[in-house]
C-alpha cells in the first residue's frame, strides 16, 4: 500500500503555549491509503493538532512530516463555517476555488448535494442551516472535492442521533483513506481500521481497530489507552 504520510519523531509548540507542554511530543507514524484510522484521546491530547499537521496547516516545531506528492485532501473542522451564501454557492465556490468553471462548479454543487441527499437546502443560506444540516453540507463540500484523503475534527460532536447516522453513513459510502479524531468509541469501532490513542501530545497505541477494543490486548500495549477505554460509554 502506498504511504500517503510519514511522520518522524514530530513535535508541535503552539505560539500562545511557550513553556507549556508540546501539543505533540514524538510522534512517529505513517498512515498508508486505504487506512480509516481514528484518533482518540481526552480534550486537549493533541487530536486536532495531529489533524493539522497531516492537512499541512501546521508545521512541526522539530521532526518532520511528509506528504505524498500532490495528494488530494479535504478537511471537515470542529465547526465548520458556510458563508452568506446559498447552499449551493457555498459548494460551488470551494469546486471554482479549486479551478473549476463557475458553471461547471454550480452544476457539480448541485449533484453534490443531491448524492447527500441534501438538495432541499440548495437555495437556503449557509447561515440558515441547524448544526447538523451546517455539518452535512460542509462534508458535501469536502467530497464535492473528491479528495484521495478525507480528514475529520470529531465529525458528529453535538449532533443528534439520525444526523449522526447520516453523516457516518456518507464517510462510510466515501470509502477513500479517511482520518478522523473521535470522542465516540462506539463510532470508532463502526469506521475506523485503526485506532492511535493520544494522550498528552504522545501516541501511546496504534493498533488495528479489533485489537484496540480487545482489553487485554490493549492492556498489553498500554494501560492508559486502556484505563480510557473502560471509562469511555460506547455506543
Ligand atoms: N490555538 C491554540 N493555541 C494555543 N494552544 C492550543 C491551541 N489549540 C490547541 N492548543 C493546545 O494544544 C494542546 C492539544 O490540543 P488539541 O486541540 O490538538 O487537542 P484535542 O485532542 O483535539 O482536544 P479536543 O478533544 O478538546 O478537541 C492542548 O494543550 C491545547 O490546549
Amino acid at each position: 500500500m502506498a504511504v500517503l504520510y510519514q511522520l518522524d519523531d514530530v513535535q508541535v509548540v503552539l505560539a500562545s503555549t511557550r513553556g507549556a507542554p508540546p501539543a505533540l511530543d514524538g510522534v512517529t507514524l505513517h498512515i498508508a491509503a486505504g487506512e480509516r484510522v481514528a484518533l482518540v484521546g481526552s480534550n486537549g491530547s493533541g487530536k486536532s493538532t495531529l489533524l493539522r499537521v497531516l492537512h499541512g496547516l501546521l508545521a512541526p516545531s522539530a521532526g518532520t512530516a511528509q506528504r505524498q506528492a500532490g495528494l488530494k485532501q479535504a478537511m471537515l473542522f470542529q465547526r465548520p463555517v458556510l458563508l452568506r451564501l446559498s447552499v449551493q454557492n457555498n459548494l460551488a465556490l470551494a469546486l471554482w476555488l479549486h479551478g473549476m468553471g463557475w458553471h461547471a462548479a454550480r452544476h457539480a454543487a448541485l449533484e453534490a448535494l443531491a448524492h447527500a441527499g441534501l438538495q432541499g437546502v440548495a437555495a437556503r443560506s449557509g447561515r440558515q442551516l441547524s448544526v447538523g444540516q451546517t455539518q452535512r453540507v460542509a462534508l458535501a463540500r469536502a467530497l464535492a472535492l473528491a479528495p484521495e484523503v478525507l480528514l475529520l475534527d470529531e465529525p458528529t460532536a453535538s449532533l443528534d442521533p439520525h444526523s449522526k447516522r447520516l453523516v457516518e453513513a456518507t464517510v462510510q459510502a466515501y470509502g477513500g483513506t479517511t482520518v478522523f479524531a473521535s470522542h465516540n468509541l462506539g463510532q470508532v469501532k463502526r469506521l475506523a481500521t485503526r485506532v492511535l490513542y493520544l494522550e498528552q501530545g504522545r501516541v501511546l497505541a496504534d493498533l488495528p481497530v479489533t485489537e484496540f477494543f480487545d482489553q487485554n490486548r490493549l492492556q498489553a500495549h498500554s494501560a492508559a489507552a486502556a484505563h480510557f477505554v473502560k471509562g469511555e460509554a460506547i455506543s
